[in-house]
């Protein structure tokens, strides 16, 4: 079906329209965080481990905590747990029972669920008006591989959809089951995987809004080389998917990105582009990247809102006082309207 501004309509509209909500009680934007992994490192995490940013939920819940609180003292609205890396396979493979696997990814909404507490504690002097939001990551399968195949969306022979449905099933359903407010489906690289979501969510009946993150690196596919109309007219067409956008990618990259989304979804659009560095995973480090200067990261932010970006934040290499920055150019205004936070 093609709707009134041409594109095809969503399938169902409940979770954009809870998205679109939020992003009406932030005053039209809503900031999200920035790295969680990177600033983790930042704060002196080891995560050179397949678990990455997991391995904080076993060796440090408190270095987690802390960082979800800079980014929300920093203007963030929305929170991104640490169950990026965090598989249930991930954990078995260390030595932990099912039963503790899955207690650690519950964990991870647990933790960032304090830390929106203590800072609306914190500020309860002068009640904090806009959304604050708490989205459970999942990273692809890629991310639990480690050997960057996240960037390249190159699966071999286990790319295949039912295998990835199985992978991610039960880890969607006990991150659902721990309470967030959105499920982050992020950094996704190939087409199979977007499918594959999209087929689990309505399998598991998921009634928490969800969205669809990819990335790219070359400002047209995303980066397995499948097309990111593709990609987001897959997403499109689930009623459980509130938003689609573009993470971990560099900043000059974005502005084509999100036309092209544009062309094919009126869902709410993210945008959370890393610092424009590129990760080598052989070296296990981020590189400079060559070419085009990103220049400064916050000079995109208006241009991202004209383009019709509503939700924006960081990704790798970005820091608080990034999200700062966004937040201070976006000029959020605090809507009077307050919706319940949990
Ligand atoms: N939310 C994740 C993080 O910031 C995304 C990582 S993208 C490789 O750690
Ligand atoms: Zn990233």
């Amino acid at each position: 079906m093609v709707g009134k501004s041409g594109v095809a309509e969503e399938g169902g509209a409940a979770a954009a329209a809870a998205v679109r909500r939020w992003v009406e009680a932030g005053g039209g934007r809503l900031v999200m965080d920035g790295g969680l992994a990177t600033e983790l490192e930042a704060n002196g995490a080891d995560l050179n481990d397949p678990l990455w940013s997991a391995k904080c939920l076993l060796s440090s819940p408190h270095l987690v905590r802390k960082v979800h609180l800079d980014y929300l003292e920093a203007g963030a609205n929305i929170i991104i747990t640490a169950s990026y890396q965090a598989t249930i396979q991930g954990f078995e493979s260390k030595g932990f029972s099912k039963e503790q696997s899955e207690d650690l990814l519950a964990k991870s909404v647990e933790i960032a669920r304090e830390a929106r507490d203590m800072f609306l504690k914190e500020h309860s002097d002068r009640p904090i008006q806009h959304p604050i939001l708490v989205a459970a990551s999942i990273g692809s399968y890629g991310a639990y591989l480690a050997d960057g195949s996240e960037y390249s969306g190159d699966y071999g022979e286990a790319g295949t959809l039912e295998f990835l449905k199985d992978f991610h099933k039960r880890r969607l359903e006990v991150l659902a089951e721990a309470g967030p407010d959105l499920i982050a489906f992020e950094t996704i690289p190939n087409k199979l995987e977007a499918q594959a979501y999209v087929e689990l969510l309505d399998e598991c009946n998921i009634s928490i809004p969800a969205w669809f993150s990819f990335n790219s690196k070359d400002g047209v596919h995303i980066v397995s080389g499948d097309s990111l109309i593709e990609c987001a007219t897959i997403a499109n067409g689930c009623s459980k998917v509130g938003a689609v956008g573009i993470n971990c990618t560099p900043p000059r990259f974005i502005h084509g990105l999100i036309l092209s989304i544009r062309k094919v979804t009126d869902k709410p659009i993210l945008i959370y582009p890393n610092s424009g560095e590129r990760y080598d995973a052989e070296k296990k480090e981020w590189v400079e990247s060559t070419g085009v200067s990103d220049g400064d990261f916050v000079s995109y932010v208006n241009e991202w809102c004209k383009d019709g970006a509503v939700l924006i934040g960081g990704c790798c290499r970005t820091t608080p006082n990034t999200i700062k920055a966004i937040s201070r150019s976006l000029n959020q205004r605090h809507s009077s309207l307050h919706l319940p936070v949990a």
